[in-house]
């Protein structure tokens, strides 16, 4: 059958489009945004994934790219981000993705962007702490919130790689330096904390983990993690043993994955779940329904100390509620006291990374 002028212009068009540079492929011909029908004009927001290709990034981006919330998604990565932007664009729902691949793409992934997830970065292996990764990921999350600060100062920022107690300050102190800084946009994601307190604590309780809320305060590495078992709902009473069993586990949580996976990585579905479920939690913020509330490490009066894993509310500009820690026990104060102690170490070592 011989097709028409107009169908062979519009094909060749579409093509432009779905392979942008660095994405071509063989034996396909390109086509162009403009010419395309399906132009990503549906209403929502703009998403970017940088470190889309890895253990986290790959389900995160299958993951948002089933959000109705999201209209144009951009996968970016250093390697492999034409691939599982290939696979995950094959989806018929909604949003359009686009990959981009390498340093010189990273403007093009960001520019316009309303929120973008931050899971770039080398992931534990057995023996290590979070901050044993420091070295290495303190200098990707300073690169690639330089082009945030640039491309889309006004996105808000869900930052996953570790070690997260110094890679938000690392974030903030870019921000500041660029003059963008805007406290209640830069979000880390401490949810996996909370996703596995639900958990553990419904098992303990014998509950459906959809049914309980465990706020998880402090930051997100060993005791730091702080989970507050006087204030789960439902309002339930623990034993002591169940206390120390459970702040052990939650507060270990990461390094059980990490220890289970035998040297092949770190948690990656459970936190994928967890990382699209605060994304979706700041889209609705965005979109202005009033009242989504989460845990997140962010810039903090709540203690002395200048960031700290709270309850916030998240609205319009991001996180525009902080909530106090409220009422603890013995046994949460001294924790508390403790985790303070080693996340102003961590606060101070991202802070003087970038002020050096
Ligand atoms: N906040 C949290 O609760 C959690 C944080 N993490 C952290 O998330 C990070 C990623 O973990 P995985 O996905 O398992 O690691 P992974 O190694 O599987 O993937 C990381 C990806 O980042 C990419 N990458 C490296 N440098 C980059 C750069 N400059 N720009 C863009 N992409 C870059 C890599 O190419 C790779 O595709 C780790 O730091 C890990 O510790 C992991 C689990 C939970
Ligand atoms: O434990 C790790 O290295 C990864 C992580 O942050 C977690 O699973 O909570």
């Amino acid at each position: 059958m011989q097709q028409s002028a107009e169908a062979s212009r519009r094909i060749a068009a579409l093509s432009a489009h779905l392979h942008p540079p660095g994405l071509q492929m063989q034996g396909i011909p390109p086509l162009r945004l403009e010419n395309c029908r399906a132009k990503g004009g549906a209403p929502g927001f703009k998403v970017a994934i940088l470190g889309a290709a890895g253990g986290i990034g790959q389900p995160l981006s299958l993951l948002m790219k089933m959000n109705p919330l999201v209209s144009v998604l951009h996968l970016y990565d250093v390697v492999n981000s034409p691939g599982v932007t290939a696979d995950v664009s094959h989806m018929d729902t909604g949003a359009v993705v686009r990959g981009f691949l390498g340093a010189p793409q990273l403007e093009n992934a960001l520019t316009g962007m309303d929120i973008v997830i931050i899971p770039a970065g080398v992931p534990r292996k057995p023996g290590m702490t979070r901050d044993d990764l420091f070295k290495i990921n303190a200098g990707i999350v300073r690169t690639l919130c330089e082009g945030v600060a640039k491309c889309c100062p006004n996105a808000i920022v869900n930052l996953i790689s570790n070690p997260v107690n110094s890679t938000v300050p690392i974030a903030a102190e870019v921000f500041k330096k660029a003059g963008t800084y805007d406290p209640k946009r830069l979000l880390g994601v401490t949810t996996l904390d909370v996703v596995r307190a639900n958990t553990f604590v419904a098992e303990v309780l014998g509950i459906d983990p959809r049914e309980v809320d465990v706020p998880v305060i402090g930051g997100h590495s060993g005791i730091t993690i702080l989970p507050l078992l006087s204030q789960v709902k439902p309002a339930s009473s623990f034993t002591s043993e169940e206390i120390d069993y459970l702040t052990n586990r939650i507060q270990n949580g990461g390094t059980e994955v990490v220890e289970a996976k035998a040297g092949t990585g770190s948690a990656t579905l459970s936190m994928a779940y967890a990382a699209a479920k605060f994304a979706n939690s700041c889209l609705t913020g965005l979109k202005g329904d009033a009242g989504v509330v989460e845990c997140a490490f962010v810039a903090s009066q709540v203690t002395e100390l200048p960031f700290f894993a709270t309850k916030v509310r998240l609205g319009r500009g991001g996180a525009e509620e902080i909530f106090p820690i409220g009422p603890l026990n013995e046994y949460e104060r001294v924790g508390l006291e403790k985790a303070k102690k080693e996340l102003a170490g961590s606060i101070e070592k991202g802070v003087s990374f970038i002020r050096k």
